[in-house]
């Protein structure tokens, strides 16, 4: 599903930020990368969907070599990956609806194609009510509702999510986990980084620890330790 093999990132402004990673995520996984502020956890799931490139080595989602992938071909490898954000990215003058039925509209679904969908999607993330309001007025937890609703309309082999509860009270962000895992249980790869030692350590999963620019631990069933 994603394979990345000697995978090296140095930015314009000589930072290493992956240095020399190795991995391989199946399907279906739900994997957690997790690791201190700077460590390259970012960079590792950005490389994953093309917002960067990599120095050197091959990563190949999908069966799709990014390396080599064309930028005209980029919106079709975003077809196949949702991406989920800290901050939610959710264009503020659409309506819930309209911000979910945008990621259809721009690969030409049809309308009834599109209605079905976003219905189901929210009805899944438990916002039917609230489609016709504004992102401004909802709470965090449902602005990040709509935000995964998004990225799994298109139904997506993985989705990829950088903090997801970052922005979130505790109770909020359990309740966003529990979607996660629906869209898990479903078949959908999950790669989600994040500083949350008290999820990763209660809903366990693959672990893989990032530090200095190089996967340091990875482990099934992993725990999020304090000495890491
Ligand atoms: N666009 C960029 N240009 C230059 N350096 C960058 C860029 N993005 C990240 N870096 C550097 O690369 C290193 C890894 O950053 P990255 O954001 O991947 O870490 P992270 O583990 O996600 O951190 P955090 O947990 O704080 O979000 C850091 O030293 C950072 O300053």
């Amino acid at each position: 599903m994603i394979v990345m093999k000697d995978v090296y990132k140095k930015y314009p402004n000589g930072v290493v930020a992956a240095n020399g990673i190795n991995v391989e995520i199946g399907r279906g996984e739900f994997v957690y990368v997790v690791g201190p502020s700077g460590a390259g956890k970012s960079t590792f799931i950005k490389m994953m969907y093309r917002e960067e490139r990599p120095t050197k080595g091959d990563i190949i989602v999908n069966g799709i070599n990014l390396a080599t992938l064309r930028n005209k071909r980029v919106p079709y490898l975003r077809r196949q990956i949702g991406v989920v954000f800290q901050d939610f990215k959710l264009l503020p003058k659409l309506n819930v609806y309209e911000n979910v039925a945008f990621a259809l509209e721009v690969i030409e679904e049809s309308p009834k194609q599109i209605r079905k969908k976003v219905n189901d999607v929210l009805a899944l993330v438990g916002l039917t009510q609230k489609a016709r309001m504004f992102p401004n007025e909802l709470s965090g937890g449902e602005q990040q509702r709509v935000s995964i609703a998004r990225s799994i309309v298109n139904v997506p082999k993985v989705v990829i999510a950088d903090e997801p509860t970052g922005n979130l009270d505790p109770e909020t962000s359990w309740e966003i986990m529990k979607i996660f895992e629906q869209i898990n249980a479903r078949g959908t790869t999950i790669v989600m980084a994040t500083h949350n030692r008290e999820i990763v350590n209660t809903i366990r999963h693959r672990v893989i620890v990032v530090d200095g620019g190089m996967i340091t631990r990875d482990e099934y069933e992993g725990v999020y330790g304090y000495e890491s």
